[in-house]
């Protein structure tokens, strides 16, 4: 059986209070989440110690939404895997297409990324997914493929043990426009084609999220579909209610 997961991405959302109160919500309501279905929240880097005290022992695990490509030393503004594996994460997500397309990140620096973080013990949420002119263009899974054979199929079969991937269209990001769930497990499926085709039977035990204007009423559809394994929220995540009716949806 591969794991479920329902992962939250605030992005840039949210004052320390603010997330604080968020996440009070999220755990009144974690009860109400079917067993085995794995809960993540990915807050921006100030929140993240104070969430993880109000976290633990919840079961509700914590990502950081980003990591340096570097251990420590003079790199301004960066926060090294190892800063935020101390404040009690245990994930961070890695490619996500925002970090891609406004700052620059290439599948040659989320190589270093997700190497690093992996040797300090941060699980990578490793996104992955296509443009609209992409898909347009019909070079979606020759796009998709690419990201993952730079980035994924360079780790140990023990490194991938602990990756999860997220699936994550560019123009169903917070566009309202969801893939169709034939669409998601269409690309799903191929994803972990591709992933066979390094590590063998392993790539049946890698969790693979879809993420793209995921919400309550459409999460339902896209979790049935074999190959979708749960979702990362962006927007629903904000509210409580919303991102527990999606955990739900399994
Ligand atoms: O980018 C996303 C999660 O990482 C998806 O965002 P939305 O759910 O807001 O479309």
């Amino acid at each position: 059986m591969r794991r479920k997961i329902v992962a939250g991405n605030w992005k840039m959302n949210t004052t320390p209070a603010e997330g604080k109160a968020l996440i009070a919500d999220v755990l009144a309501k974690v009860g109400e989440v079917p067993a085995g279905v794995e809960l993540i929240v990915s807050t921006p880097f100030t929140h993240l110690i104070p969430a993880a005290e109000q976290l633990a022992n919840s079961g509700v695990a914590l990502a950081a939404q980003n990591c340096a490509n570097h251990e420590s030393g003079a790199y301004t503004g960066e926060v090294a895997p190892a800063m935020v594996a101390a404040t009690g994460a245990t994930y961070v997500i890695l490619g996500h297409s925002e970090r891609r397309e406004y700052y620059g990140e290439t599948d040659a620096l989320l190589l270093e990324k997700t190497k690093l973080a992996l040797k300090h013990n941060l699980a990578p949420i490793f996104c992955i997914g296509e443009k609209l002119e992409e898909r347009e263009s019909n070079i979606h899974f020759d796009v998709v493929k690419t990201q993952i054979e730079a980035v994924v199929c360079q780790l140990s079969s023990e490194e991938l043990a602990k990756v999860v991937l997220a699936y994550e269209p560019v123009w169903a990001i917070g566009t309202g426009k969801t893939a169709t769930s034939a669409q998601a497990q269409e690309m799903h499926a191929f994803i972990r084609s591709v992933l066979a085709a390094k590590f063998g039977k392993q790539a049946e035990e890698v969790a693979i999220l879809y993420g793209g204007s995921c919400k309550p009423s459409n999460a339902n559809e896209i979790f049935a579909q074999p190959d979708v394994d749960g979702g990362l929220i962006g927007g629903a995540s904000l509210v409580a209610a919303d991102f527990i009716a999606i955990a739900k949806s399994f």
